[in-house]
């Protein structure tokens, strides 16, 4: 029986295996992190994020070919496939501070893999990380490796919370990226046959190490850029008595650009665009390119000038004051169907409003 272990079990970790288990009966799945309260809320009834289906995807599976731990040892030990979907946070000190990607997480997770392996190991990196990071975890791996062989997968995630079920049964694509070595090759073939479970042939895309861990980054940086090219928009809308639903769909009805995500809006929020964009402009930066680091900053920039666009026209929508009067926060989540504030534009509108008025209550 082949044995995955995935480390994390967050909002990706999580769904993920689960999905894999729920599809690949005759895989051994163990989601293991070094947080005992959401393990404990993994193995429990109040599962720790809110997902539609994904209840109904855990009870299947749980305690018959998925299982969540904190004993991370012992499950990577084991496994012939090791996910790694730990945190990538933007770095908030040191080199690259409010930039670049903390792999902080990541290298731990590493160090353990290179510790306390027996046996060679397909590593998967799930997390977002920067174009690279696959040589510098094989370094780490390899060191001291005892003659244990390791293969690096870049296997970016693409789900949306949400609609993460959904998005695993029936994803646009599955992309895994490895080494161009027989080694390397046998272990995007093992991957694959995974995902084939129940993911068409046609929708596995393999590519290099480089492409694969590159076009998790780019791909939300063009998801992005469409919200922040319609928020611009909204602003001329707004100057000019267009309405900018009208010109969206008018827009979108062009095959060429298609309908999808030209909704205008208070700004994108969540855990993933703005860190994502931040490190590819960071990449850039480090790489001699200042002309497109600063073509991807302005996607961020107008996101930032939407979000005060909109807590300045709250405001002077009441008489440019907002002192002792309610204002009543509908949906606190980055978006509808989760319960994650992380980075939600909600925040920034609160901050926006209390410093208006002097008050830090709602
Ligand atoms: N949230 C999303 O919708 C989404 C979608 C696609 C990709 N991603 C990427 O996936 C990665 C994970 O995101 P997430 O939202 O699931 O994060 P998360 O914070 O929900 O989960 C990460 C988990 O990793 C655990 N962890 C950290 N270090 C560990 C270690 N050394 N050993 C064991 N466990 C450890 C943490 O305790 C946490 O529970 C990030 O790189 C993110 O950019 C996220
Ligand atoms: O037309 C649109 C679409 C979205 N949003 C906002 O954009 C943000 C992000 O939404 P969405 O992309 O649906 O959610 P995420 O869970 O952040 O998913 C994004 O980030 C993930 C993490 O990398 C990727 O895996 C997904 O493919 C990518 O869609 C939210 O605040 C939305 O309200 C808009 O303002 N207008």
């Amino acid at each position: 029986m082949v044995k995955i272990c995935c480390i994390g079990a967050g909002y990706v970790g999580g769904p993920t295996m689960a999905v894999i288990a729920l599809k690949c009966p005759s895989i051994e799945v163990a989601v293991v992190d070094i947080s005992v309260s959401r393990i404990n809320a993994w193995n429990s009834d109040q599962l720790p994020i809110y997902e539609p289906g994904l209840d109904g995807v855990v009870k299947q599976c749980r305690g018959k070919n998925l299982f969540f731990s904190t004993d991370v040892e012992k499950h990577v030990s084991e496994a012939d496939i090791v996910f790694v979907s730990v945190n990538t946070p933007t770095k908030t000190q040191g080199l690259g501070a409010g930039k670049a990607a903390d792999l902080t997480y990541w290298e731990s997770a590493a160090r353990v893999i290179a510790d306390v392996s027996k046996s060679d190991k397909i590593v998967v990196e799930k997390s977002t990380v920067p174009v690279k990071t696959a040589e510098a975890i094989e370094k780490i791996l390899t060191h001291n490796s005892k003659g244990i062989k390791f293969q690096i997968l870049s296997n970016p995630e693409f789900l949306a919370e949400g609609t993460a079920i959904q998005d695993l049964f029936n994803p646009d694509r599955v992309l895994i990226g490895g080494r161009e070595t027989p080694e390397g090759q046998k272990a995007v073939k093992a991957l694959k046959d995974v995902y084939a479970h129940w993911v068409p042939e046609d929708r596995i895309l393999t590519t290099n190490l480089w492409s694969a861990e590159l076009s998790k980054l780019a791909a939300n940086a063009f998801l992005a850029q469409r919200i922040s090219s319609v928020n611009a928009m909204s602003a001329l809308c707004e100057a000019t008595g267009a309405n900018v639903s009208q010109v969206a769909f008018a827009v979108g009805t062009d095959s060429r650009i298609g309908p999808k995500f030209l909704n205008a809006s208070v700004g994108f929020g969540g855990s993933c665009f703005q860190k994502d964009i931040l490190n590819l402009v960071y990449i850039c930066e480090c790489n001699g390119l200042p002309e497109v680091a600063e073509y991807w900053k302005q996607v961020i920039k107008i996101n930032d000038y939407q979000k005060s666009r909109f807590v300045n026209r709250v405001v002077a929508s009441m008489f440019n004051t907002v002192s002792n009067k309610k204002i009543a926060v509908l949906g606190f989540a980055f978006k509808k169907d989760t319960g994650d504030t992380r980075e939600t534009p909600a925040i920034d509108s609160h901050h926006g409003e209390a410093s208006e008025r002097g008050l830090g209550c709602l």
